[in-house]
């Protein structure tokens, strides 16, 4: 059983002025989270990717729908109940949200603190967090003494307090800097591979998605406009919304832009050709192409490496007898994505 299953989700809330429209900021949303995913949600901004995670730790209650965490309807349960849910649903913020007043010792002590542990269990887990995010030696600094990426490090451990299984992170490397954000994300995939935490990521960046993610929802208007595992999304966004945000990271399918450019340079037509492993081998296309006595020059293109696995989009321009080069597409239409591009 999934470990986190969102069913036929809404949330509409009020109207902010008198006589104007309520939001639908989730709009019957379907989603299962596996216990061991890193799920990516991403989307604009107002998408509603925020409502959704503060929904599945019902900081925000729904106003439709079941989520159902480990099994319970959360949206059942009694504020007492949900208190205790929430110590298994740990949290990291884009602005890191620490307390200024409390050293990065007193910090991650906090959900501790007021999950009522004893002081000498506080004190040993707080130092096992410490050595786990790296930061033993600012145990006694102040959040304005850390960096941003210092900062989230403690945001990690405080989150990580009370052993959730689940951690979710909303917009947690949008403040950080390229080199931090590395570090971030890979102090999270750690998190994940050897602590076993369930990660929910939101974000509007893609590369976080590639970079940290197993699973991803795009987020379109409140609604999941599609999800499914970072590879197949990668290497073959079926909506508009997926599409533009693929083409932020992956190399090889020409804009109108470059397109408008390439013709300025060839007067052959243009086909992009899509390799997943698996399939067709660049070769095998090439090959054929050859037999057939067409000349191909690649034009565009690169190869992605996604979770391992690599794809790639070659766009090449092809010369020779119309008839034949209809007849080697369609060939390899059987065996390998190809399309004309006009
Ligand atoms: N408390 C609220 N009251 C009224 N409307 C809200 C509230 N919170 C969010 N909204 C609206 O719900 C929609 C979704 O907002 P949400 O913050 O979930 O989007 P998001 O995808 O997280 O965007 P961002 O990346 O900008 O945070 C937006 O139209 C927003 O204005």
């Amino acid at each position: 059983m999934p470990l986190v299953q969102i069913r036929d989700v809404t949330k509409v809330y009020p109207a902010s002025t008198r006589g104007g429209e309520p939001v639908r900021a989730i709009d019957g949303v379907d989603l299962d989270i596996e216990e061991g995913d890193v799920y990516g949600i991403i989307g604009y901004s107002g998408a509603g990717k925020s409502t959704l995670v503060r929904l599945v730790n019902a900081l925000e209650s729904t106003t439709s729908g079941s989520i159902i965490v480990d099994g319970t309807d959360i949206t059942t349960l009694s504020e007492r109940e949900l208190r205790k849910l929430r110590l298994g649903i740990g949290m990291i913020f884009q602005q890191f949200n620490l307390f200024s007043s409390r050293t990065v010792r007193g910090n991650i002590a906090y959900p501790l603190q007021v999950a009522g542990r004893p002081k000498a269990e506080i004190r040993a887990r707080v130092d096992e967090l410490l050595d786990f995010v790296g930061l033993a030696d600012k145990a006694s600094n102040y959040p304005d003494q850390l960096s941003g990426g210092q900062k989230q490090r403690v945001g990690i451990a405080r989150a990580l307090a009370t052993s959730p299984r689940i951690l979710l992170a909303d917009e947690a490397t949008s403040a950080l800097d390229p080199e931090t954000t590395h570090e971030v994300l890979g102090l999270l995939r750690t998190v994940n591979r050897e602590l076993g935490v369930t990660i929910i990521v939101i974000t509007h960046e893609m590369d976080v998605v590639q970079s940290l993610a197993t699973k991803v929802a795009v987020m379109e208007k409140g609604r999941v406009v599609e999800s499914g595992d970072v590879f197949d999304v990668f290497s073959r966004p079926q909506s508009p919304a997926s599409q533009r945000f693929v083409s932020t990271v992956v190399k090889g399918v020409p804009s109108d832009i470059d397109l408008e450019a390439l013709r300025a340079r060839h007067s052959g037509r243009f086909v992009t050709v899509t390799f997943r492993d698996g399939g067709a081998s660049q070769s095998d296309v090439f090959l054929e192409f050859g037999r057939e006595g067409i000349g191909f020059e690649l034009v565009y293109g690169g190869v992605n490496e996604i979770q391992g696995r690599a794809f790639g989009n070659l766009t090449l321009e092809l010369t020779g007898a119309d008839e034949r080069i209809d007849a080697v597409i369609d060939r390899l239409r059987e065996r390998v994505e190809i399309v004309e591009v006009v």
